[in-house]
């Protein structure tokens, strides 16, 4: 029977379809790199929501498949994985409904202080009510980085429910590409930030997109303009955004993601009122998060069945996969995947 371990806690909906596929699933515990390894070396399939470093692949001799759960697989060692022969999944569309929403929530709730409103409320402290300044998004310019599923979303919702004007900006968008309607394209980065009052990040972390927002790019942005991260915390450097947000550079800023997570003790930005922190759970509604553990299950099963899953990151790895030690076999596809 082959044996697939999950990482980290993950929707029912994953261990489920899975266990009737006719697998073993085991969840170790504990959800640091340590619980991994004590159980990964008996794993034919990975489900990971963290890191899977190279040396953890390396001591999984019969791991034919690594399932990312979500869309950025910065933290997985594909390079090495793809050289063992080892096809990684993830799953680019399970919750960019739900991280766009929080994108959303989090440029509200900066804009409008939402978390220092309700400590003044609990303490019935009603000076916030006179003293804390807010801000209202209609008529202002959402700059929106990368324009893949979730900027697309995002910018629907911005455009439909809060009448804000959006700008884009994403280098491997097609010149020609249709843009959302309400949306236009700055020819660059320091187009945009120039531009917006609010930007938002939605591209992948990789050597050329880190700090993407650096001290320079965050002094271009204007004067009380907000920032929202719910992609990874290396497009921002974090020391310079806490120095922004300190000496009032910038109004505020609205962060789901860390350079370091969990966010260390002590962590400048931790420190800072104008802030509006979240623990990486942009996609972590419960729809999404059954979505998104049901496709990395079925993709899964898809390889030890022998089957081609539609979202590898790297497809070219199919011609020469590892084979799986116990295959399953080839079951029908389940009813919500068949064409
Ligand atoms: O989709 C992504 O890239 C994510 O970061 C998802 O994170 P999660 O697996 O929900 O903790």
């Amino acid at each position: 029977m082959p044996t697939c371990v999950i990482a980290q806690p993950v929707h029912p909906s994953g261990p489920q379809r899975m266990r009737a596929a006719g697998m073993d699933v085991i969840e170790p515990p504990g959800t640091t790199l340590d619980a991994l390894r004590q159980v990964i070396a008996r794993a034919d399939a990975v489900l990971v929501r963290d890191s899977l470093p190279a040396d953890l692949i390396d001591i999984a001799p019969n791991l034919c498949v690594i399932a990312n759960h979500g869309t950025g697989t910065d933290k997985i060692a594909v390079a090495h994985a793809s050289d063992l022969g080892i096809p990684v999944v993830y799953t680019p569309s399970a919750n960019v409904q739900a991280v766009a929403e929080h994108a959303l929530m989090l440029m509200l709730a900066t804009a409008r202080q939402a978390a220092l409103a309700d400590a003044a409320t609990r303490k019935g402290d009603w000076r916030f009510k006179y003293e804390q300044p807010m801000i209202s998004l209609c008529g202002k310019t959402l700059g929106i980085v990368g324009l893949g599923r979730t900027g697309r979303i995002l910018c629907d919702m911005v455009t439909q429910a809060l009448g804000m004007r959006v700008v884009a900006w994403s280098p491997s968008l097609p010149a020609d590409a249709a843009l959302p309607a309400g949306a236009r394209r700055a020819a660059s980065l320091d187009e945009l930030l120039a531009d917006a009052d609010v930007v938002s990040l939605h591209r992948p972390l990789r050597p050329d997109t880190r700090h993407t927002l650096d001290a320079a790019a965050l002094r271009r942005m204007k004067r009380g303009a907000i920032v929202i991260n719910t992609s990874r915390g290396g497009l921002i450097d974090e020391a310079a955004l806490a120095d922004a947000l300190r000496d009032g550079h910038l109004f505020g800023a609205g962060l789901d993601v860390f350079e370091t997570e969990p966010l260390p003790a002590g962590a400048a930005i931790a420190g800072l009122p104008n802030a509006v922190l979240t623990p990486h759970v942009a996609g972590s509604a419960q729809e999404a998060l059954q979505a998104t553990a049901s496709q990395c299950a079925d993709q899964i099963i898809d390889v030890l069945s022998g089957r081609q899953p539609p979202h590898m990151v790297r497809p070219d790895v199919w011609t020469h996969r590892r084979l799986p030690r116990h295959p399953l076999s080839a079951s029908p596809l389940p009813i919500d995947r068949q064409p």
